[in-house]
């Protein structure tokens, strides 16, 4: 340890390469007691950790000093009526906001009591966008119609990289000289960011080489990975995926001590009216709570919040009551790669019966898709109830502080 910690010192070791020489647990180990004789900080309990460290060391964390704990709780049963997820199950949700998971179990027990959340996934797509320069505009129209016109031989180059990945659309649009290409493809039961550039890499090059046009960046933002923008909202981003619930005037009256009335008004002034007046892209309450409480307990991208954010909410008048739903236009998710593998996070997938590739492959990705929608109904429904009946300080000043 001390030689290890002397070469870290005077700058002979780097700091990331102790697992080119060490076990992963002692390389951990020993950066961690460097960065605690650096910082004078003690780090005892990010040491302390559960999960096996040689796949997380190789493909999820570099220079890893340990783990952060997130609190897991769970909200539930909840009775879902998807495609791929049908049946009653637990939600898992890793946070630390108080009120977040009794609000989301709330909704869960009304959903439930209301016969189950339809859910239906829409589209499927994940996007990579590389932006290319043209010399002038008719050279960035003359590329565009190439791509049109060989958008078998770029599908054959770019699905020549991954056994799951299928290129189902390209879309173009241009500004001046720069040429966006915005390729979706399925992705089986990876999320597919990963999987969508390296297959994106190959496209653009065979695109470069037969029109001349330079390849300025593999991501040029038309994607869009991780940031809120319109062309999510619009065209869809990995799943598009709506969950919806029909609502007796006696069930919302009784779970949500509120009515049918006051739950419209508060979702059309606040939601639809409120973000508009906001020029949000966000047309709902909180979704973006329950997706980042299931992607941090399930193992997805937790930047990959800014995109389910994007949902709407809606609510109906209906027979005797309402019919609310939430749409999730752009919500990237999977059941393979990224973090899916950690131990605590694939236990969380098994819980929902969807830890890895399913059958047919594609599958469990969507399943999870449905379950996450079917958890931010639940979450809309508990806080418009809230809200509605003005008990939202109340809520969090009994259990959020
Ligand atoms: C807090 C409640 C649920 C109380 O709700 P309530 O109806 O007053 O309480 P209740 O004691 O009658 O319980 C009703 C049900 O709530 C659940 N429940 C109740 N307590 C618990 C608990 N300790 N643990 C687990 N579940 C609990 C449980 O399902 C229970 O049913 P039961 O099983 O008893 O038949 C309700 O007032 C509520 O949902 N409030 C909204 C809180 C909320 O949604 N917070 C989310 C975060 S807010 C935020 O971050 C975003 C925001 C607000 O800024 C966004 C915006 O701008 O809108
Ligand atoms: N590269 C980037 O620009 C970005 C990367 N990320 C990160 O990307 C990671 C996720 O990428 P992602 O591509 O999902 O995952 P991984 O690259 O971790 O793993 C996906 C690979 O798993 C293989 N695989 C095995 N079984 C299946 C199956 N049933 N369905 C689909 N694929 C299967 C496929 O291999 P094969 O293709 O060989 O058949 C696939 O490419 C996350 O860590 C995320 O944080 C996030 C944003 C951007």
């Amino acid at each position: 340890m001390d030689e290890y910690l002397r070469r870290l010192r005077d700058g002979t070791l780097k700091l990331y390469a102790l697992e080119k020489e060490l076990a992963p647990a002692d390389a951990v180990s020993i950066r961690r007691k460097f960065i605690e004789e650096e910082t004078g900080v003690p780090l005892d309990r990010i040491g302390d950790c559960t999960i096996s460290l040689d796949a997380v060391v190789k493909k999820n964390c570099e220079n890893m000093i340990g783990t952060i704990q997130v609190p897991l709780g769970v909200a539930g049963p909840v009775r879902i009526k998807g495609e791929y997820a049908d049946g009653t199950m637990y939600l898992p949700l890793a946070t630390t906001e108080g009120a977040l998971i009794a609000s989301v179990n709330r909704g869960c027990s009304l959903i439930t009591a209301a016969g189950g959340a339809d859910v239906r996934i829409l589209k499927d797509g994940m996007t990579r966008a590389p932006v290319f320069a043209a010399d002038s505009i008719v050279h960035a129209k003359a590329v565009c119609d190439w791509i049109h016109a060989h958008e078998g031989e770029i599908r054959a180059e770019a699905e020549s990289t991954t056994r799951f990945g299928k290129l189902t659309g390209i879309e173009m649009t241009t500004a001046g000289t720069s040429v966006f290409v915005r390729l979706s493809f399925v992705t089986g039961d990876a999320m597919g960011m990963n999987m969508v550039t390296i297959a994106s890499a190959k496209a653009a090059d065979l695109i470069s080489r037969e029109t001349g046009a330079r390849l300025i960046a593999l991501s040029g933002n038309w994607c869009t990975d991780k940031k809120p923008a319109a062309v999510n909202v619009v065209m869809g981003r990995g799943k598009t995926v709506s969950a919806g619930v029909l609502l007796s005037q006696e069930l919302i009256s009784k779970v949500l001590k509120t009515d049918a009335a006051s739950l419209l008004e508060v979702n059309t002034r606040k939601n639809l009216v409120g973000s508009a007046r906001a020029g949000s892209f966000g047309f709902n309450a909180h979704a973006a709570n329950i997706i980042a409480a299931m992607f941090i307990a399930c193992g997805q991208d937790p930047a990959h919040v800014v995109e389910g954010s994007l949902c709407i909410t809606t609510v109906d008048p209906a027979h005797e009551g309402v019919y609310v739903s939430v749409t999730l236009p752009a919500l990237p998710i999977g059941t393979v790669g990224g973090g899916t593998s950690v131990e605590t996070q694939a236990e969380c997938l098994r819980m929902l019966g969807v830890s890895g590739s399913g059958d047919p492959p594609g599958s469990h990705a969507r399943k999870l898709a449905e379950i996450v929608a079917s958890g931010v109904l639940a979450g809309e429904l508990s806080l418009l109830g809230a809200l509605a009946a003005q008990h939202l300080a109340r809520a969090h000043s009994t259990l959020g502080r």
